[in-house]
């Protein structure tokens, strides 16, 4: 258990945090050598970027803003000292890379650029992502976002883009407001930093994995990836015996996430493993005088935003909803006509003039929990088509039988017959907000209307 003074930290949180999170980083800083920062041009594939700005530096690695010299495009270099890395950090390395390219042009996902190597470093190039991160926009903001700011320009597209993820076998594992690149003026969301990533349908997820802070309560039990690599060789273990987990880890960071933008404060503060299990638990479970559970005592949220986060941070996995689960929360509903209108906004910029025969307003934009995912530039698109492989918008089905064709084919449901079934959910729930949110005709108003198994307190 943390010493009460630590869990008290609790309410100092995060809105403390300083608002230049690169100098925080910095000062912490360990001995690692001096990136070139004063543009000394080298040869080899190096000298491609221009070294512009240190934002991070670790002892195994330092991350620079930089910019190609020939397209003049920012770029984000991560540079790993090859001397420091150990075996499993550069596995890790590959992985990351791995992941980078597998999800290129995945929308969301920081795009990769190239990778190669000199005779004391590797480097990765990134695209600059777009905005700032998560954590600097709540500093900014004054210490916590509004519920409506929080939920239109970063929770809808995280967990659109966390829902995709999913879907092709990806957990994050590492999501933190650090991770997350936020752009409100154009309502692009870049996820940052995959070293952590892994593919369910590859290997086992039996690891603890990222930062302790965000860690999910049946990571936080699992051994480090040496205690595994040491079960495996030396006591003879398969992989598969050991205990694992799964892509509901990535919900309860998102949960840890929303509460630290809504409230300014990190929710569980420990000093390792076993004592955040023991204060998790403690947070969620002892109630204050009024009968409140300590995590939300003194808080002021929504009854919308307190159910998102008891549904998210559920300590069973298998009470968690799935991330395209969350998609339908009312939280996200609630606020949907908002995110939407900026996507009418962002598709009517991104219309080519020859299309001003279908107005962006023509109503095919999809609602959380729809059959759709997200676009170029952030832009809903049905699941299952990908924008990798175009880098224009793609076409928004037009007819019902359309969208329910891609609901069923996302796996939202059976059969079409279930769209009618589900009628008195979360249909019911965005009249009795006001009635039709904005998805006009021929939009998935039936579609989006599965079950609703989310109670607001
Ligand atoms: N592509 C990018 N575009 C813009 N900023 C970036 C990009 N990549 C990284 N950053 C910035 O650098 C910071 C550190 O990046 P990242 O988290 O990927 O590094 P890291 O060394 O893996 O961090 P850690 O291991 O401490 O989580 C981010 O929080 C962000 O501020």
């Amino acid at each position: 258990m943390a010493p009460r003074g630590r869990r008290a930290g609790v309410e100092l949180g995060r809105a403390k945090t300083s608002v230049d999170v690169s100098s925080v980083r910095s000062s912490t800083a360990s001995s690692a050598p001096e990136s070139s920062t004063n543009n000394v041009v080298v040869e080899g594939p190096k000298s491609q970027y221009k070294t512009m700005r240190t934002l991070h530096r670790s002892r195994l690695h330092t991350i620079s803003l930089a910019q190609d010299r020939t397209t003049k495009a920012p770029v984000v270099l991560k540079t790993f000292f090859k001397a420091r890395l150990s075996s499993s950090a550069r596995a890790k390395l590959d992985s990351e890379v791995a992941h980078l390219r597998s999800l290129c042009g995945v929308p969301g996902v920081v795009k990769y650029v190239t990778h190669f190597e000199d005779d004391d470093s590797i480097h990765i190039v990134l695209e600059r992502g777009p905005g700032t991160t998560l954590i600097e926009l709540v500093a900014n903001s004054g210490g916590r976002l509004g519920e409506a700011a929080l939920v239109c320009d970063v929770l809808i597209p995280l967990t659109v883009l966390m829902a995709d993820l999913h879907r092709r076998g990806v957990v994050h594992r590492h999501i933190k407001p650090e991770h997350v690149l936020v752009a409100p003026d154009t309502g692009a969301v870049t996820l940052l930093d995959f070293s952590e990533a892994a593919d369910r349908r590859a290997r086992c997820l039996n690891n603890r994995a990222g930062t302790l802070e965000y860690m999910a309560p049946e990571v936080l039990d699992k051994p480090t990836a040496e205690e595994v690599f040491h079960q495996v060789l030396y006591n003879g273990m398969s992989e598969e015996e050991l205990p694992q987990y799964d892509e509901k880890a990535d919900v309860w960071s998102l949960g840890v996430l929303v509460y630290e933008a809504l409230t300014g404060c990190q929710p569980f503060l420990a000093d390792g493993a076993a004592d955040m299990m023991g204060v998790q638990r403690q947070q969620l479970h002892e109630l204050d005088g009024s009968g409140t559970p300590k995590l939300f005592a003194g808080r002021h949220l929504s009854g919308e935003a307190r159910s998102f986060l008891e549904q998210s941070l559920q300590l069973d996995p298998i009470n968690r909803p799935s991330a395209e689960r969350l998609l339908q929360h009312p939280l996200l509903q609630r606020h949907w006509q908002r995110y939407h209108s900026k996507q009418v906004a962002l598709l009517g910029a991104l219309a080519a003039p020859s299309d001003a025969s279908q107005p962006a307003s023509s109503g095919n934009s999809p609602a959380p929990g729809s059959a759709y995912g997200s676009g170029p530039g952030g832009l809903a698109v049905p699941k299952g088509v990908h924008a990798s492989s175009s880098s224009a918008p793609l076409p928004l089905p037009r007819s019902e039988a359309d969208i329910v064709q891609s609901a069923v084919a996302a796996g939202w449901m059976a059969h079409s017959s279930e769209v009618g079934m589900a009628g008195g959910g979360a249909s019911s729930n965005r009249r009795s907000a006001g009635g039709n949110v904005g998805v006009a005709a021929g939009a998935p108003e039936r579609v989006l209307a599965a079950p609703m198994q989310f109670a607001v307190r």
